[in-house]
């Protein structure tokens, strides 16, 4: 081994970790550590496992005692730090949004934070979560490389069509584009799939990333040719907290008609709305599923048919479908959600096989099914280790500060 990768990737709704070792060769990544702090400010648990599946911590905290993201890092940065013998060579993390300026991964310096710091308004949910890693660790280990991995980069040779919306063109000119998101995941998926299922690799699959934050991306040979998040992770699909497509005649409406000021209407979509708004009962589809409150059982309603809409106007992105594929929490640990995303697909020919689904199998379809479902657990980390490895080999910074 020649020293160590940790990777970070803070999501809406938690913490994720992992630390690679770097084989001899300089060529292989082995996983060591694999870790997060999820239900913030609900229910706060750090875990962390080993590469054998040990658990090396198992703690659980008060909601007050990390009420947000940045405690989150702070707390999970203390822990990291008590590791001994890490021989850090590079932290690569992920950063949510890349603009319109970063297609690529990015060794960070000053002037790349500096710009990326200019899109935390795009993303307020995630990028100044993505950005307060990068600080401390620039203050901890100021010799250590960091690299910047986008959720946006492997979006970003959509069409023009694709990436634009209608109004004038000198907005498109200043960024204002469709980008989607998720794009570590998606990119980590069309890695997965010429190994499991080499037939379909090279064919039209859509992949449904369903967790606190969720999208559908569509798959062409393995590019993504369009998804369903926009300038900003709100639109597309219903989420934990933020409602998926609206009519922005909705946020006038807000904005001439109830008064809301900025703040007001940006806290309303990124941390009002969604499951939790249409259940009052949680942002976390556990909890839906497992409560009696009518509501509950609204927003899964609502989840499965917009997920259903959405499918539709992918597969008429990719002129058909040839596979549909479930990741993150929801779509990897969630038989039920699945059940319903499946049934909405039925009118393409996609048929469920109920038990392999209920086994959490790869392959979730009947041998009859005119679409193969899979189940395919995503890692955006190991994806991000694997860029950051290649940058500090081969730092190119291709994009401009
Ligand atoms: N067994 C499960 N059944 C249903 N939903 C689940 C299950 N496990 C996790 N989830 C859901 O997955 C979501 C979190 O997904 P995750 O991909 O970890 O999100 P993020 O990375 O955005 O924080 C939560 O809504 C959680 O309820
Ligand atoms: C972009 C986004 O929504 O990310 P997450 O799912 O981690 O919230
Ligand atoms: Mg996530």
């Amino acid at each position: 081994m020649t020293g160590a990768i940790l990777v970070v990737n803070a999501g809406s709704s938690s913490l994720k970790f992992q630390i690679f070792g770097i084989g001899e060769t300089g060529a292989t990544l082995i996983r060591q550590i694999r870790g997060q702090m999820d239900g913030i400010g609900l229910r706060p648990h750090l875990r962390a496992t080993a590469a054998d599946g040990a658990t090396i911590i198992d703690r659980a905290y008060a909601p007050g005692e990390i009420p947000d993201l940045p405690a989150a890092i702070t707390e999970t940065g203390h822990w990291l730090g008590t590791l001994e013998g890490l021989d850090l060579r590079a932290i690569g993390h992920r950063v949510v949004h890349g603009g319109p300026d970063f297609s690529a991964p990015v060794l960070i310096d000053e002037a790349v934070l500096d710009h990326l710091a200019d899109y935390e308004v795009l993303a307020p949910l995630h990028q100044p979560n993505n950005l307060a890693p990068i600080r401390l660790a620039m203050q901890i280990s100021p010799d250590v490389p960091q690299v910047a991995c986008f959720d946006t980069a492997f979006h970003r040779d959509h069409t023009q069509v694709t990436e634009s919306y209608a109004i004038p063109r000198s907005y498109y000119d200043e960024g204002v584009r469709r980008y989607g998101f998720h794009g570590l995941s998606y990119e980590y998926i069309a890695s997965r799939l010429p190994e499991i299922a080499p037939d379909i690799a090279q064919g039209r699959v859509i992949t449904a990333h369903l967790g606190s934050g969720a999208s559908m991306c569509a798959l062409k040979a393995g590019r993504s040719v369009d998804s369903t998040m926009g300038f900003t992770a709100l639109d597309g699909l219903p989420m934990g907290t933020r409602p998926g497509q609206l009519d922005p005649g909705v946020v006038l409406y807000l904005i001439s008609q109830r008064g809301m000021s900025a703040d007001q209407v940006t806290d309303l979509l990124y941390r009002g709305s969604g499951l939790k708004a249409l259940s009052g009962v949680s942002s976390d589809m556990r909890e839906l599923l497992t409560s009696d409150a009518p509501d509950a059982a609204f927003a899964i309603d609502y989840f499965a048919y917009r997920c259903g809409l959405s499918a539709g106007m992918l597969a008429a992105a990719l002129g058909g479908l040839d596979a549909f594929v479930f990741t993150a929490g929801i779509g990897e640990n969630s038989a039920p959600i699945r059940a319903r995303i499946a049934a909405t697909l039925g009118w393409l020919g996609a048929e469920l096989d109920p038990d392999a689904n209920a086994r959490g199998a790869t392959l979730v379809s009947t041998p009859a099914s005119r679409i193969a479902l899979y189940v395919i657990p995503t890692d955006e980390e190991l994806m991000i280790a694997r860029h950051t490895l290649a940058l500090i080999q081969e730092p190119q910074q291709g994009n401009p500060t």
